[in-house]
């Protein structure tokens, strides 16, 4: 096939024009289709894709070729180590290129004004760019700013778009183009947007769309029409532009695509969204990299999607900037890490550094619990105060003058002028340990100018000499003594006089004693440090020096985070913005955020814009409905979550033997399609698990598991922020009582469910769940809402 003629480079986003030169932007662009007309029918449309995934495999050789001769041909070591990983996570993100889903969708603009540049232009949008054998793009990534039109655009502002495309794959290896949908936006009346010769129509006709995503997925969404599935509450955006409520969720719920994506299976790792994002997604994936924002949703709302797109957006618009500090993702586990590991790089970017909070902290091992009231002592934000003035405890008023023999000289500095040049340096407000090497830098400067009053301008040697000489470090040992996190921390938890004093004012006689340690350890090095003093020990060496930071720091599930681990991110983000997500439903900690106001000041951004995303896209309405019930007892104002989908099914079942029922329940959730998990209560799973085994049912823990097990034990704390096709929840009430915030983990527990939820219990269940009787089985509800 000759591909389609390429359209003169047409230009616009210059706004937010990316600012490395060798990618796309709107500039990208091709003529609609071979004679100017964009390919029409699915055979087009495969000779198309065969072209372009030719394309690709001449660049993968290419690449191979470079990988090849690259590492050989650069200069030092550094280079070629940094070149030859670059060659090579190219050619192997080329290498699963051709195979998989090259685009899916495609804009096509009017043949109108209001197209501006882009009059008549084509564009194919995929997860990366593609250019042809003379650099003219086929494929234009997601990110690029004309891509925006394409989550934008809807019947009420086409955006100048005549036509909005979106292709089938199937899931399978190759993936093989199966149809496609469109959405008439510009141009034709509202009465052909629906049907007619829409999408619809060319989707019947074709036959052959199975879904962006998996096989068979479609199939879920029978004779009825996508709109009228997603859009139940008559609150969808409709294609046609028919009038929105004011409290709309902008779901493109014309799509049967899209629908499908929503509603497929889990199985495996998290995927990117780059098909589906919605509207407001798009404006928080998108916003400005100088803008800190947070992101208040309910459960499924798309958060942690947000927040990984956002993050391949930054580096794909801001690569140069991002150069140094880069971006860096924090989330609540390790299973949690492990789940959405494969988003960024599915995306292509492989440079985010994704860790929980314990990994940025000071590395010791952790030996020691602290009970509740120490833990809560210890996160509380007053800390930061107590801390502070330990440290700063350590730096006395000179006492004498200081004298420093030099040959036959011997230089003295009066008491005046070194409290004058303390006091200077602490007026200053510089870390502890960068203040005392400005110290020394005066007491240098005093002794040059001492030396210059006697003899001739000294030479650098003897600058650096009288930096160094015993008398000048003597001095600074004693006015500000050089000292380690871990030394003060020792200090002050060990004696309670140096508490009283640093704490005088702050802290009860109650919060001294619960910080002081009832044994104090001989040494520091004998010291048995718990996870609360790690916080601590990232906040004394904070006050020593600052942390390296990031340009980008994206946190999730971050009302969970106590004041004094908010002030860990603040450090690493100084000089950057921050992405917070989170839901203060969700909050488990002792210390969660009631209030984001508060979070984000703790954050270090007071200012940032709260932004509610209230949209569902993981949790079918009939689970919402009865996770909600739990809310108003939650004592948090957040808004509730409403579900995009209507599929799923939830079943609350009473069993005398609970292991029993879940061996059963998960027997027949193993017969449909995707991931199942069973919850409980952690000091429960055991028993469960030992169930699973005796009924040779293969299981595997979250923390433990390899992703692709289809039953997983998942303990009740470490649920957030998972998702599984069916979960199993085992007694409720336990799971409520294992802790303070009980009634926030069930809320959790009970949102991981993607499709069916089923409820077990023995004892009574929570008052909020008890009349759900009309979930109770045998009454099997499908669509409970
Ligand atoms: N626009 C979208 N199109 C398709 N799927 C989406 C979209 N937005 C979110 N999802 C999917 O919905 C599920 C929930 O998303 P995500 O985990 O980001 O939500 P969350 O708000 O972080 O949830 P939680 O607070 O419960 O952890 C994921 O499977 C995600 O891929």
């Amino acid at each position: 096939m000759v591909l389609p003629t390429p359209a003169r480079p047409a230009e616009s986003g210059r706004s937010t024009r990316p600012e490395v030169s060798d990618r796309p932007d709107s500039s990208a662009g091709q003529r609609a289709g071979t004679g100017g007309r964009p390919a029409a029918t699915l055979a087009e449309e495969q000779a198309r894709l065969a072209a372009v995934r030719a394309e690709l495999a001449r660049m993968l050789a290419t690449a191979r070729v470079r990988v090849a001769t690259g590492e050989t041909v650069a200069g030092d070591r550094y280079t070629a180590e940094t070149l030859g990983r670059m060659l090579k996570s190219h050619a192997k993100e080329l290498a699963e290129e051709p195979d998989g889903p090259v685009y899916f969708g495609r804009l096509w603009f009017d043949d109108a004004p209001a197209a501006g540049e882009h009059r008549g232009e084509c564009y194919y949008l995929g997860r990366r760019h593609v250019p042809d054998g003379s650099g003219q793009p086929l494929v234009i990534d997601w990110r690029a700013p004309i891509s925006r039109v394409f989550y934008r655009a809807s019947a009420r502002d086409p955006l100048g778009l005549r036509e909005r495309r979106r292709y089938g794959w199937t899931g399978r290896h190759p993936a093989e183009l199966t149809g496609f949908e469109d959405e008439r936006l510009g141009g034709a009346g509202p009465a052909d947007q629906l049907g007619g010769v829409g999408g619809t129509d060319r989707l019947g006709g074709a036959g052959s769309v199975e879904s962006l995503g998996g096989v068979g997925a479609l199939d879920r969404l029978g004779g009825t029409s996508a709109t009228d599935r997603l859009g139940g509450a008559g609150s969808v955006e409709s294609p046609g532009g028919g009038a929105e409520r004011a409290d709309d969720i902008a779901v493109t719920a014309a799509s049967r695509l899209v629908a499908a994506e929503i509603e497929r299976p889990r199985v495996g790792p998290m995927r990117d969204i780059v098909a589906t994002i919605q509207p407001e997604q798009d404006d928080l994936v998108r916003a400005d990299l100088d803008r800190s924002v947070c992101v208040q949703g309910g459960p499924g709302t798309g958060k942690t999607a947000v927040g990984l797109h956002r993050a391949a957006y930054l580096l794909y618009t801001h690569r140069q900037r991002l150069r140094r500090g880069g971006v860096l993702v924090v989330g609540p586990n390790a299973a949690f890490l492990r789940y959405i590991s494969a988003v960024l790089p599915a995306l292509g970017e492989v440079d985010v550094a994704q860790h929980t909070l314990a990994e940025l902290l000071p590395e010791h091992p952790v030996s020691a619990e602290d009970d509740t009231d120490t833990a809560t002592v210890k996160h509380d934000p007053r800390m930061a105060t107590v801390l502070r003035r330990a440290l700063h405890e350590q730096i006395s008023r000179p006492t004498e003058p200081l004298v420093v023999p030099d040959g036959s000289y011997r230089w003295r500095l009066p008491v005046e002028w070194l409290r004058r040049a303390v006091t200077e340096v602490r007026a200053e407000e510089p870390p502890y340990a960068i203040g005392r090497e400005r110290l020394r830098a005066r007491i240098v400067g005093l002794l040059q100018r001492r030396a210059e009053s006697r003899t001739e301008t000294p030479a650098g040697a003897w600058l650096r000499r009288m930096a160094r000489c015993r008398p000048v470090t003597a001095f600074l040992d004693e006015v500000w003594p050089a000292t380690r996190p871990a030394e003060l921390l020792a200090r002050l938890l060990g004696d309670p006089a140096v508490l009283a004093r640093a704490a005088a004012g702050l802290l009860g006689p109650a919060e001294q004693s619960a910080l002081a340690w009832p044994r104090p350890p001989r040494s520091v090095r004998t010291a048995r440090w718990s996870p609360a003093d790690l916080v601590l020990l990232d906040e004394l060496a904070g006050l020593l020096d600052h942390p390296a930071g990031y340009r980008h720091v994206v946190v999730d599930e971050a009302q969970d985070l106590s004041p004094m681990e908010c002030r860990v991110i603040a450090r690493r983000s100084r000089h950057g913005s921050l992405t917070v997500l989170g839901d203060l439903a969700q909050g488990t900690t002792p210390w969660a955020a009631s209030d984001w106001r508060d979070q984000l000041s703790h954050l270090g951004r007071p200012d940032a814009a709260i932004v509610p995303l209230t949209a569902g896209f993981r949790v079918p309405a009939g689970v919402l409905k009865l996770a909600n019930r739990l809310l108003p007892g939650l004592r948090v104002a957040v808004p509730e979550t409403r579900s995009v989908r209507t599929d799923g099914t939830v079943r609350i079942r009473a069993a005398a033997d609970l292991p029993a029922a879940t061996s059963a329940a998960v027997r027949s959730a193993l017969s449909q399609p995707g991931s199942v998990a069973v919850v409980a209560a952690d000091a429960a799973l055991p028993r469960l698990a030992g169930a699973l085994r005796s009924a040779g049912i293969p299981a595997a823990r979250a923390d433990a598991a390899d992703l692709d097990v289809r039953v997983i034990l998942l303990p009740a704390t470490l649920a957030k922020g998972l998702e599984y096709d069916h979960v199993i929840v085992v007694e409720p009430a336990e799971i409520v009582e294992a802790e303070p915030r009980g009634r926030h983990r069930l809320y959790v527990v009970l949102t991981r469910a993607v499709s069916r939820l089923d409820v077990l219990h023995h004892r009574a269940l929570p008052a909020e769940l008890r009349d759900a009787a009309e979930l109770r089985d045998p009454a099997e509800l499908r669509d409970p809402g």
